[in-house]
């Protein structure tokens, strides 16, 4: 289709490859909680914010004056300034500061999109996120970070909220069937997101008592209109949407 642009869904960092499009746009996902924390650190007033894939790099940017946050499985990691809450970066702990963040998953996620022009997206920047994706003219890949390269629940529900509602305007299409699957679970969802979620995944109602500030933050749609931006290996603010 002739100046029209495509969307797809990839579930996992892993399909990244397989779903990648030259010059298109990602748009990474980790709604609980890389993304959400990231946003949350960078209205708060951090700087910059460099996703890093492994605990050591991440360490290791505390020598050039960053101060750092690492998570895996759900747990804050020793020797880390921030975990992955985004409760954790107020504006007294983040304003002016220079962020390294490494996550079970969501900084895999930006890994995969090293490169390209990537963005973070939320529920709590979500019509700026769309703002800034309806105001370009490539291609849109909604990159889920899901669960240690598996697909998840939650980050599928957002992207497909994103494409439902980038493929109801004239301009975009897809032929993916990653499509169908991700607006048929947020067709099942309906209104209460959370109370889905938990039904149906066993890995979240565990994790349930731990995350339940975070995920309820996670939950409150365009609190803030700021759209992280990849530029070399850090993210910044796009302009304000
Ligand atoms: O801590 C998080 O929010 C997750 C890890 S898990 O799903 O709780 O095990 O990391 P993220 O990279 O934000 O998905």
């Amino acid at each position: 289709m002739k100046n029209a642009r495509h969307v797809d869904i990839c579930f996992s960092p892993a399909l990244h490859a397989n779903y990648h499009r030259e010059g298109n746009l990602v748009v990474v996902i980790d709604l609980f909680r890389a993304t959400t924390a990231i946003i949350t650190a960078m209205a708060n007033g951090a700087k910059s914010i460099k996703p890093v894939a492994d605990i050591e790099s991440a360490l290791a940017c505390r020598d050039n004056g960053f101060v750092v946050a690492g998570e895996r499985n759900g747990h804050k990691l020793a020797e880390f300034d921030f975990g992955n809450s985004p409760l954790e970066f107020t504006t007294g702990r983040i304003q002016n500061k220079d962020l390294a963040i490494t996550t079970t998953n969501g900084t895999q996620a930006f890994a995969a999109a090293q490169g390209q022009e990537a963005i973070a997206a939320a529920l709590i920047n979500y019509k700026a996120a769309m703002q800034y994706i309806q105001s370009g003219k490539q291609d849109v890949l909604l990159l889920c970070s899901g669960w240690t390269n598996k697909m998840n629940i939650e980050d599928t529900l957002l992207a497909g909220k994103f494409a439902r509602d980038l493929l109801a305007e004239a301009g975009f299409y897809s032929t993916s069937d990653s499509i169908a699957i991700a607006e048929a679970m947020l067709e099942a969802a309906g209104s209460n997101w959370l109370e889905f979620i938990l039904d149906s995944s066993p890995r979240l109602k565990g994790k349930y008592e731990l995350l339940k500030d975070d995920m309820a933050w996670a939950m409150r749609q365009d609190i803030f209109n700021v759209v992280p931006l990849l530029k070399n290996d850090r993210l910044v603010p796009a302009s304000e949407y």
